[in-house]
């Protein structure tokens, strides 16, 4: 049987022995692909056919026949459903439609995360592919004459319109609309091996096509007039090329004037092929860099990995981190292969996009969960076809189904935006980009100025022993490398041992095929190799960081939310021409609201927390928003509890530091960039693009702008409070506030002229405020493990979350007591149980909210609970999600 696989090519005859044989099961349950079914179900699998876990299915659904992925087989069918009633599989469509490390790539996340494969179906495929897809049946070679006398007419009826078919080959509707029980009809041809049926990935949607204009000129024509002089002008400060609308609503210009210019052989006007992503401008081609000592040395070692070896490229802020990442994606697309690239957030980051295409052209395509249905799913299409790409997405693009992968980058890798905390499965985008660099044997590169503990700690022992200070590591083939690795812990086993140390037990959760085999590749233990740009580009010193202590600024009598020295330092913002960034923690203006007569505050009515006042401007509305639920209301002009006017505001966010901007510096203009302010689509990039091209001097936001931001012209970096960043209850609110501020005060003197963060606190002595300032790394980490090893905290052990929640209080509480003493009878010298504790918290969204915490030291083997069991014991009022490796403990 032909089939179409996820590389987009036919492939003749099934994956032999890959899966095993499933002879003697009849229950098989499958994924229907149906919009709107979420659940998974049971079909019977008729004795003739054979069916492997992958396959696409065509099953009856309801009146009619849909497709479907077999997921596993099943001993028995559903206890409430009697075996008479399930229905039998139709046939199989399409074998091999999963290539072996892509499914099991998807069983490794299932198991690992435990949750049922089908919910790391979904999180990898984008919507409706199979419904888009068309089955298609085709003739097998030569028909003698004579063949089909005894078959059925049906058949006999196909037969003939094949044969009359110059493809012979029609659409299976096609054959259901002509014939009379063309199901039976084929599938007994298939039996006679008469013909074949194939998935035919559906086409994709014709390119759009776009008129661009390119100069051609030299610069030293002399027979043009002014204005097609002007309009050369134009282009050539374009970059020298652009598209004709663009150009012509650029220069007010008519497309005769631009057909003269072609005529006259200064310009070529071509249709091209119109990027389908939003970030589609053209960019001016960009040419390769001369790397810096640094950024070969890095370079070279990345091209020269072996097999699924990674690297941790630890680059200070603005070390050029980007050049590396480009130039070592070179070389695999030369050779044929495809590179992904996982970034937090893409809206951030347009200016990454940007430095991509303009150096690879039309061979960059973006893919995350932010595009529209359509796009995602073209984007998809367009990766199996196998063409040399580079794929930049945010963490489902970890899925992305490249044929060819040659290389993996996770750049900001220690970004907590790469952990999923909901739906299911709570994957990390790092710990699966490990696995599938595994299983397609491709190396991972994981970049960052301030590395996450996990990524740390595995490089560091190797990082000491081969490429500290920049050698280029060795021991990747040899025994010593491979001692070197077997010692240190892992934070992230995996499920299953690749190793070729003896079999430890590991947990397989209920709901995966268990018959699949592994490895697909020749499994190499990984090394991770530790490189480092420890200098901006140019030697740029890393901006002086002053801490100032508001406590201080107090007592001196100044009550602004600005420091003295940070009010000087935006005075003299205009009159050098440089500009600034205000980083706040907190979008809004106001973090709560209370009344200053009985002491009330203002609460969501929904969650145990406080309202946050919002206020744009002068005239604009007064509103009370949660930030939990996005419950709004209009500020109230009395308490609610005493009916008193003094309401005061508390904290200040983005809004009020707007305003004060405002007040203080009525001639400063800023640009504010928050949450609020780019909601619509293409919002970042615009506001970016104003702030780049100088529009305002002052850049106001959150933790957005914190990535990736290169402007040269940007010099000082005012942090307003850090407070709100040091004191969050989560043992990994250190690590976080210093990988945040690094970051932020990262963005100043990147350009020729200096700069200058300032860093205002009321507790200046704060470890983490300390390293920010010396931009001291490796002292603060190694102090923060310490603790972590204390506590058993990872990357020391590991912690599965289980989150609770129901509308009712009293059932969620109860769930949690009875899953906690379940557990306690668990419990081993491996494991300790935190909780049950109400969440930090309580209510959210009206949904009351309980956590238990299961710590568990990697040194030892743990022999985890039976998660059937701790569902069974969750009644269908309550939701329990099973968070491994959680992030997000509040
Ligand atoms: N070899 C080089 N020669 C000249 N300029 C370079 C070179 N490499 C990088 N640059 C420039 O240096 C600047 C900083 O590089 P880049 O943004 O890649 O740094 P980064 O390490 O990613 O920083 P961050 O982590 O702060 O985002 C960019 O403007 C980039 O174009
Ligand atoms: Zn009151
Ligand atoms: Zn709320």
């Amino acid at each position: 049987m032909v089939g179409v696989n996820l590389t987009g090519r036919s492939v003749v005859a099934e994956l032999q022995g890959y899966y095993q044989s499933q002879t003697n099961q009849r229950w098989l349950e499958v994924l229907v692909d149906c919009p709107g079914t979420q659940e998974v179900y049971t079909y019977k699998l008729p004795a003739q056919l054979t069916v492997q876990p992958g396959d696409i299915l065509s099953v009856p659904f309801g009146a009619n026949q849909v497709g479907a992925i077999a997921l596993r087989f099943v001993e028995h069918p559903p206890v409430d459903l009697s075996p008479d009633k399930i229905r039998a599989v139709e046939d199989v469509v399409s074998r091999g439609f999963f290539p072996p490390a892509y499914w099991e790539l998807l069983n490794r996340v299932a198991a690992y995360y435990y949750t049922p494969l089908i919910a790391a179906i979904r999180v990898a495929l984008p919507p409706g592919l199979l419904g888009r897809s068309q089955r298609r049946i085709k003739l097998v070679g030569e028909i003698k004459p004579g063949v089909d006398a005894f078959c059925t007419p049906a058949a006999k009826e196909i037969l003939a319109l094949l044969q009359a078919q110059p493809n012979k080959d029609y659409s299976f509707i096609y054959l259901q609309r002509q014939v009379r029980n063309a199901y039976r009809g084929v599938r007994e041809l298939l039996r006679l091996s008469l013909v074949e049926s194939y998935l035919e990935p559906p086409r994709l949607t014709r390119p759009k096509l776009q008129k661009a204009v390119t100069l051609v000129s030299t610069g030293l024509e002399r027979d043009i007039t002014s204005r097609q002089q002007e309009i050369l002008d134009v282009l050539r400060r374009q970059g020298g090329d652009i598209w004709l609308s663009e150009l012509l609503r650029l220069c007010n210009a008519s497309p005769s004037t631009l057909k003269t210019l072609e005529q006259k052989g200064y310009v070529v006007i071509e249709e091209r092929e119109m990027l389908r992503q939003e970030q589609g401008v053209l960019q001016a081609a960009d040419e390769p860099k001369t790397l810096t000592a640094a950024q070969s040395r890095a370079v070279e070692t990345i091209t020269q990995l072996a097999g699924c070896d990674r690297v941790l490229l630890h680059g200070v802020t603005g070390s050029g981190k980007t050049e590396v990442y480009l130039q070592a994606i070179a070389p695999i697309l030369r050779q044929g292969k495809s590179a992904l690239v996982l970034v937090p957030e893409i809206g951030l980051t347009p200016q990454l996009t940007d430095r991509f295409r303009a150096r690879f052209g039309s061979k960059v395509c973006v893919y995350h969960s932010a595009l529209s249905d359509g796009e995602r799913y073209d984007t998809w299409r367009q990766m199996l076809l196998g063409e040399p790409q580079v794929v930049i997405g945010t963490r489902s693009a970890i899925f992305a189904p490249l044929p060819r992968l040659g290389l993996i980058i996770l750049d900001e890798e220690h970004d907590s935006s790469f952990k999923q905390d909901s739906p299911i499965p709570t994957y990390h985008a790092r710990t699966v980009a490990q696995w599938r660099a595994e299983l397609e044997n491709c190396p991972l590169v994981l970049g960052s100025a301030t590395p996450s503990l996990e990524s740390w700690v595995i490089s560091r022992e190797q990082g000491r022993a081969g490429s500290r200070g920049n050698k280029r590591a060795e021991g990747a083939e040899g025994a010593e490398g491979t001692e070197g690795e077997r010692n240190l812990k892992s934070p992230h086993p995996t499920p299953y041992t690749l190793h070729p140390t003896p079999h430890t037990p590991h947990p397989i959760p209920e709901r995966t095929t268990t018959n699949y085999q592994l490895p697909i590749t020749n499994y190499q233990l990984p090394t991770t190799h530790y490189l480092s740009l420890p200098e901006r580009i140019q030697s740029r010193p890393l901006p002086p960081v002053e801490v100032v202590d508001m406590r201080q600024e107090i007592q001196e009598g100044n009550r602004s939310i600005f420091s003295r020295a940070l009010l000087e330092a935006l005075q003299q913002l205009q009159a050098r021409g440089q500009q600034g960034i205000l980083f706040i923690h907190r979008r809004g203006h106001s973090t709560f609201v209370s009344c200053r007569s009985c002491g009330n505050v203002l609460e969501c009515p929904a969650c145990d927390v406080s309202l946050s006042y919002h206020h744009t401007e002068e005239g604009a509305p007064q509103l009370l928003r949660c930030h939990y639920c996005n419950y709004s209301q209009s500020h109230p002009r009395n308490c609610p509890e005493c009916g008193s006017p003094y309401l005061k505001f508390f904290g200040s966010g983005t809004q009020r530091v707007a305003q004060e901007i405002t007040r203080l510096f009525p001639q400063l203009q800023f640009i504010r960039f928050d949450s609020d302010t780019t909601r619509t689509k293409g919002a970042h990039r615009t506001l970016l693009t104003q702030f780049a091209n100088r529009e305002a001097d002052l850049l106001i936001g959150t933790q957005m702008l914190t990535k990736g931001l290169d402007l040269p012209q940007v010099t000082l970096i005012g942090v307003v409070a850090a407070d709100g960043l040091l004191h969050l209850p989560d043992y990994r609110a250190a690590e976080r506030a210093f990988q945040t501020l690094t970051q932020v005060a990262g963005r100043a003197g990147r350009g020729d002229d200096p700069g200058r963060v300032i860093l205002q606190t009321y507790t200046p002595d704060h470890p983490v405020i300390q390293a920010v300032r010396q931009h001291e790394y490796e002292g603060f980490v190694e102090a923060e493990l310490q603790q972590r090893v204390a506590l058993n905290y990872p990357p020391h052990g590991r912690l599965i979350l289980l989150r609770l929640s129901s509308v009712e209080a009293s059932a969620v509480e109860n769930t949690a007591g009875a899953i906690a003493s379940y557990l306690n009878n668990y419990i081993t010298p491996s494991w300790e149980i935190l909780g049950p504790a109400p969440a930090n918290i309580l209510r959210v969204a009206n949904r009351y909210r309980w956590q238990i915490l299961l710590k568990i030291a990697t040194d030892l083997q743990p022999v985890l609970p039976d998660w059937q069991q701790v569902r069974s014991l969750c009644p269908n009022n309550v939701s329990l999600t099973i968070d491994v490796d959680p992030l997000n403990l509040m």
